[in-house]
C-alpha cells in the first residue's frame, strides 16, 4: 500500500487537487472531514471541547458554532494549541480507521489530504508528499473571497500554519496552483505518473494482497517443513 501525502496552506487548493483524484482509481481520505466528524454533538471530541471552552461556543441545537469558534481559536495561539492537543488523538485515529477500511477493500494507493501533515509529523508515513503551493497574494485573495474573511482574519488563519514556502521546500512534488485550473490539471499529470510508479517491496508487503501472500507462503512453508520432519 502506498500512502500519498497531499498538503499545502489554507486555501492553497488542496480540495481542488483532491477533486482531481476523483476521476482516478486513487481514493482520498480528507482530514477536514474527519476533523468535522470527531466534533459532532455528543462525541468524545465534542465533550472535550465543550469542557475546555464552555457552552458559549455552541449553537442552539448543541452543535459547535464553527464560525464563532474559529474566530476564537485563530486569534489566540494558546487556545488553538489547546484545541489541537484535545483533538489530535481523535483526528489521527479517525484517519487511521479510514485508511484501514480502504486497506481492507484492497486499495493499493490512498491519498491523504491533511492540511497539517508536516505540523503533526504525519509526513513520515507518506511518500510521495505533494504540496499544493500558491503565491501569497493569490492565497489571501482566494481565502478572503471564499470565506468572506477580512484581511486580518485571513492572515490569522495563514499564520496558524507552517509557512507555505517551508512546506514547498519539504515536498517531493510541488503543484503551483497560482494559475488557472487548467494549469493545475496539467501539473496533476506528473502526480499521477509518480503515484503509479512500481511499488517498492515495503509497499507490496503493506498492501492487503501482499500480506495475504506472505501469510499463505509462510503457512505452506511451515506445513512442508513439518511434513519433511515426520
Ligand atoms: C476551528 C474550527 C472549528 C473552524 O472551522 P471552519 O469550518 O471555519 O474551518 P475548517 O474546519 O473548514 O478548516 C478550514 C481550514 O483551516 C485550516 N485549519 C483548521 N484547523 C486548523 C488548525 N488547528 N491549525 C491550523 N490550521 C487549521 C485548514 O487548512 C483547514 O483546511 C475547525 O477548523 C477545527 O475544528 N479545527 C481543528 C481541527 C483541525 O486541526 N483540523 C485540521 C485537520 S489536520
Ligand atoms: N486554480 C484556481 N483558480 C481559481 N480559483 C481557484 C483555483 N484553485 C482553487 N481556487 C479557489 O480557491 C479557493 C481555495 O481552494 P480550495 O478550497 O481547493 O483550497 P484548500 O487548500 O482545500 O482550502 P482549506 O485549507 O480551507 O481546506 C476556493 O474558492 C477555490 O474554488
Amino acid at each position: 500500500m502506498r500512502l500519498v501525502g497531499l498538503t499545502g496552506g489554507i486555501a492553497s487548493g488542496k480540495s481542488t487537487v483532491s477533486n482531481l483524484f476523483k476521476n482516478t482509481s486513487v481514493p482520498v481520505v480528507d482530514a477536514d472531514v474527519v476533523a468535522r466528524n470527531v466534533v459532532q454533538k455528543g462525541t468524545g471530541g465534542w465533550k472535550k471541547i465543550v469542557k475546555a471552552f464552555g457552552d458559549e461556543i455552541l449553537l442552539d441545537n448543541g452543535e459547535i458554532d464553527r464560525a464563532r469558534f474559529g474566530q476564537i481559536v485563530f486569534s489566540d495561539p494558546s487556545k488553538r494549541q489547546l484545541l489541537n492537543r484535545l483533538l489530535a488523538p481523535h483526528i489521527s485515529s479517525g484517519i487511521f480507521w479510514e485508511i484501514a477500511k480502504l486497506w481492507m477493500k484492497g486499495c493499493k494507493v490512498i491519498a491523504l489530504d491533511i492540511p497539517l501533515l508536516f505540523e503533526t509529523k504525519m509526513d513520515r508515513w507518506t511518500n510521495p508528499v505533494i504540496v499544493v503551493w500558491v503565491n501569497p497574494e493569490t492565497q489571501i485573495e482566494r481565502l478572503m473571497s471564499r470565506d468572506g474573511f477580512s484581511e486580518e482574519q485571513a492572515q490569522n488563519r495563514i499564520n496558524a500554519q507552517l509557512a507555505l514556502d517551508r512546506k514547498k521546500s519539504e515536498a517531493d512534488i510541488v503543484i503551483d496552483n497560482s494559475g488557472s485550473l487548467d494549469d493545475t490539471k496539467q501539473q496533476f499529470q506528473e502526480v499521477l505518473r509518480k503515484v503509479s510508479e512500481p511499488f517498492t517491496w515495503k509497499e507490496r508487503l503493506r498492501s492487503r494482497d501482499g500480506l495475504i501472500s506472505v501469510v499463505m507462503c509462510t503457512t505452506v512453508g511451515v506445513l512442508l517443513a513439518q511434513k519433511n520432519l515426520l
